[in-house]
């Protein structure tokens, strides 16, 4: 019998598809991920101490042998585990090094949270993009604490804290905007990962917003009947997402502590700087800086509990909202992931506070992901372009757009450091003239 005649050049799937193979791999990938945050894998291997076998992992933690072989087999192509031999000749396993640092509970900042605002948040509001496309923005106002109320089918226990003057919530009516039922209303209730870190806040009804004010699209189910007051709605689901933002800049706040140097300022303000995390740095870099955290109420006060105690003689947590409290003085701001959020109206009277409070030569620190010049990327900076549009009206910027903004307001000597890897952050300075 004639053997089939085979042609000798490479054979070679069509390139053109390899880009979306890639990203619908991404999506198997991050729910395989995130599922073995939720299962504990990470943290049962970590706490296992040294590299193990398949079989000992699966018996320890009553997992099914053969799905566990494959499933480590698989994180090991990810390269969230690293598998070698061991000398019986068996196959181990351990985390690599990121997994260990960032996805086990046991270490802090995790970026264990930051998956979590992925899946609870981020795919459920795309699960409704089409909609958004074609109604525009979601009806949302961050800036005046906008938020959907609950429809009265809360718990006894739910404070019913009373709308006072401006804070009163506001229903948002246009009902013609995007919708998300029941099923797609993203679920932040598992949002605190370790469960330490759980704020002792009332429970949240199913129905109710389950992420920051004025970050939630409009007619989510929620009806009529304002229930609690626009702040603290926002601090309590600002409390929901601290750990998450913990994750954004974990691998770097310690780099970004160091992108300038700040070593003459004394007395430093980081606005809206949720956990605390960056200031915790910039205390370590700089000795003789005194910084004041200050975030919305509920978020200051949780920060402060979970604070570490080497910390606590130079940074210090005040609880207020930037745009209708006094914010404190300094002769530095940071502000770390702030100015992309807010739409030009609000920002304005954040950068206009700043200006004012600070003294001349003072400096403000911009933590952002900057886009490049022709808008092609980095990739990261594009995507969170477009979520910021839809979650805040807020944006992203490139750095000459940065420059002119921070002009507008009298700062000077524009700066801006960009941090090498995969990461949501560049470095940006100004100053005010003396
Ligand atoms: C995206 S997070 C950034 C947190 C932190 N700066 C970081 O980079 O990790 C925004 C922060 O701003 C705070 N925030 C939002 N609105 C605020 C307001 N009106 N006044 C004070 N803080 C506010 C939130 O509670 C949250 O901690």
């Amino acid at each position: 019998m004639d053997s089939p005649c085979y042609n000798s050049d490479m054979l070679q799937s069509d390139q053109s598809a390899n880009v979306i193979v890639e990203i619908i791999a991404g999506a198997t990938r991050y729910k395989i991920m995130q599922q073995c945050i939720e299962a504990g894998v990470f943290d049962n291997l970590e706490s296992h101490g040294e590299p193990c076998t398949a079989e000992v992992f699966a018996k320890k933690n009553n997992y099914e042998p053969k799905i566990t072989v494959k499933l480590l087999d698989t994180l090991v192509s990810f390269k969230l585990l690293e598998k070698n031999t061991n000398n019986k000749g068996q196959s181990v396993y351990k985390n690599c090094l990121g997994t260990s640092k960032y996805l086990t509970r046991s270490r802090k900042p995790t970026m264990i949270g930051l998956s979590m605002m992925e899946s609870s948040f981020i795919l459920p509001m795309l699960d409704m993009f089409p909609t958004f496309l074609k109604a525009g923005q979601p009806n949302l106002d961050m800036n005046k604490n906008n938020i959907e109320t609950g429809n009265g089918n809360l718990p006894p226990e739910m404070p019913k804290v009373p709308s006072k003057g401006s804070n009163k919530p506001q229903l948002i009516e246009n009902n013609t905007k995007p919708q998300m039922s029941d099923k797609t209303l993203p679920k932040m209730n598992n949002m605190m990962p370790n469960p330490s870190m759980k704020p002792n806040l009332p429970v949240m009804p199913a129905m109710m917003p389950k992420m920051p004010a004025g970050m939630m699209p409009s007619g989510m189910d929620m009806k009529n009947k304002p229930l609690m007051d626009g702040n603290a709605m926002a601090g309590m689901m600002h409390v929901k997402m601290m750990s998450a933002y913990d994750g954004f800049s974990g691998p770097c706040s310690n780099v970004l502590a160091r992108a300038f140097d700040l070593s003459t300022h004394r007395e430093a303000v980081d606005l809206g700087g949720g956990s605390g995390q960056i200031s915790f740095e910039l205390s370590r870099e700089y000795p003789n800086m005194e910084i004041t955290v200050f975030d919305l109420p509920q978020v200051s006060q949780m920060a402060e509990k979970l604070q570490p105690a080497s910390t606590k003689d130079r940074v210090s947590f005040k609880s207020g909202n930037f745009l209708e409290d006094n914010i404190p003085s300094g002769d530095l701001f940071i502000l770390s992931h702030i100015v992309h959020m807010w739409n030009s109206q609000s920002l304005d009277q954040i950068l206009t506070k700043v200006y004012a409070s600070l003294p001349a030569g003072g400096s403000m620190l911009v933590l952002e992901k900057v886009l490049s010049e022709q808008r092609d990327g980095p990739e990261l900076a594009i995507t969170n372009d477009l979520l910021m549009t839809l979650m805040s009206k807020g944006q992203e910027r490139t750095s000459t757009e940065y420059q002119n903004l921070f002009a507008k307001y009298g700062f000077i000597n524009f700066q801006v450091r960009s941090l090498e890897g995969t990461n949501y952050f560049d470095a940006m300075l100004v100053k005010k003239p003396f």
